[in-house]
C-alpha cells in the first residue's frame, strides 16, 4: 500500500470526488489540516515522513523537508500548479527526488483575474459597489483602457494570455522577459518585446506575470518605480516578493502609482497591519488566480494522474513536466 500526502487545498476540498481513484489504485491518502492554505517547513517535515509522494500547493518544501522525505520513503513531489519557488529544486535534484508541476494549465484563468484587477483599479468598482450597498449612488470617474500602453513582465503562459486580453481591450501591448520570445509568437499576439527600462518608461499599466527567482525578487522597488510614468497602474498575479511592498506603498502615497491590483503579497494572507490597507486605490484578491471550478477540476485530475504514474500505477497519455 502506497501513501500519498495531499497538502494542496484545492484537491483537499474536492477530495471525495477523487478518493475512489486512490482506493482503486491502492493508495492511502493523507490529508493534513491546512491552516492559511499552506504548510510551513516544520509542518511539512512532520507530514512527509512515511509518504511515497506528495501533491503540494505553495507549501514550504525546503532542504530540511526533502531530507526528511528522502530518509523516509519519498519518491516524488508534485506541485499542483505552476510556481515552484517554494520548493528547493537544487536539493531535490541532489537527492534524486523528481519534482513535477502542471505548466500552462490555468493561464487563461490567471489572466482573467489580472484583467479583472486592472479593470477594477481603473474603474474603482469597489467604491461604487460599497456605495450602493450603503444606500448611496456614488459616481466614480475612471480611466479608459483603450489607448493605454500595457507592459507585461514575463511572457510565459500567463503573460501571453494577459497580452491577448490587453490587445483585445485596445491597449498597445509591450512585454519583457529574460528569454527572447520568438518573433512568430510575438506577431501572433501583437506584442513587441522590449527591455525593462523601455517597459518602465512606456507603460501606463504594468502587469507582473514572471517567475519568482533570486534575480526577479523585488523587481519593482524604489529605484524601478522611479523609472515609471507618473500615475502608472500596477497589477501583480505572479508572486508577492516580485514587488517590494514598502516601496509600492511609498509610490501609492506619492501618486507615482495611481492604483494597484494585487492577487499576491509578500506575506499571505495579507496581514491586517499592512500599510497597503491604507490605500483605497488598491484592490486585492486572495492568491486565487487558478480557482475556477473548471481549472481546479482539471488540475486535480491531472495531479492525481501524475501521482499514480510516478508510483507506477497508471500509464499517461501525456508527459508530465519535470522541473527537477
Ligand atoms: N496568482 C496565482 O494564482 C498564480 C497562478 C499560477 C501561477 N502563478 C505565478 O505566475 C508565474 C508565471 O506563471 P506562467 O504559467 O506564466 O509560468 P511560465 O513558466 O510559463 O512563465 C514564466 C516566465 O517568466 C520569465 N522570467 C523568469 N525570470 C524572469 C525575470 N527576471 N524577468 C522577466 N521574466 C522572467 C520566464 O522566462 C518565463 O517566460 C508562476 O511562476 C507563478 O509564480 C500565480
Ligand atoms: O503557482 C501556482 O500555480 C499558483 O500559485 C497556485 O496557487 P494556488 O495553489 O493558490 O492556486
Amino acid at each position: 500500500m502506497y501513501r500519498a500526502l495531499v497538502t494542496c487545498h484545492h484537491l483537499q476540498r474536492y477530495f471525495e470526488d477523487f478518493r475512489p481513484f486512490y482506493e482503486a489504485a491502492g493508495v492511502e491518502p493523507i490529508l493534513p489540516t491546512i491552516e492559511g492554505q499552506q504548510l510551513d517547513a516544520a509542518a511539512m517535515r512532520e507530514a512527509i515522513v512515511g509518504v511515497d509522494a506528495v501533491i503540494a500547493g505553495d507549501d514550504e518544501i525546503d532542504a530540511s523537508v526533502l531530507e526528511a522525505g528522502k530518509s523516509s520513503q519519498l519518491k516524488a513531489v508534485i506541485k499542483w500548479g505552476i510556481g515552484t519557488d517554494s520548493i528547493d529544486k537544487a536539493k531535490a535534484a541532489e537527492l534524486g527526488i523528481p519534482v513535477y508541476n502542471t505548466p500552462g494549465t490555468f493561464a487563461n484563468e490567471v489572466a482573467d483575474l489580472a484583467l479583472s484587477l486592472l479593470l477594477n483599479v481603473l474603474r474603482q468598482t469597489h467604491h461604487m459597489h460599497n456605495s450602493v450597498r450603503e444606500g448611496g449612488w456614488r459616481k466614480v470617474p475612471g480611466r479608459s483602457l483603450a489607448g493605454m500602453t500595457a507592459g507585461v513582465i514575463g511572457l510565459g503562459s500567463i503573460g501571453q494570455a494577459i497580452a491577448k486580453r490587453t490587445v483585445a481591450f485596445g491597449m498597445e501591448t509591450i512585454g519583457y522577459d529574460v528569454r527572447e520570445i520568438d518573433q512568430e509568437t510575438l506577431s501572433a499576439l501583437g506584442v513587441m518585446q522590449v527591455d525593462l527600462p523601455a517597459l518602465f518608461a512606456q507603460s501606463d499599466a504594468i502587469l507582473v506575470a514572471c517567475e519568482l527567482t533570486p534575480e526577479s525578487r523585488h523587481l519593482l522597488r524604489d529605484e524601478t518605480f522611479a523609472q515609471m510614468k507618473e500615475g502608472v497602474y500596477i497589477v501583480n498575479v505572479s508572486r508577492g516578493p516580485l514587488i517590494h511592498e514598502a516601496a509600492l506603498c511609498r509610490a501609492l502615497e506619492s501618486g507615482k502609482v495611481a492604483g494597484a491590483g494585487l492577487d499576491v503579497f509578500e506575506v499571505e494572507p495579507l496581514p491586517q497591519t499592512s500599510a497597503l490597507h491604507g490605500f483605497d486605490t488598491a484592490v486585492f484578491s486572495t492568491h486565487n488566480g487558478s480557482n475556477t471550478i473548471e481549472a481546479v477540476a482539471r488540475v486535480n485530475a491531472m495531479t492525481t494522474d501524475i501521482l499514480l504514474h510516478v508510483l507506477g500505477l497508471k500509464d499517461l497519455d501525456f508527459t508530465p513536466n519535470r522541473v527537477a
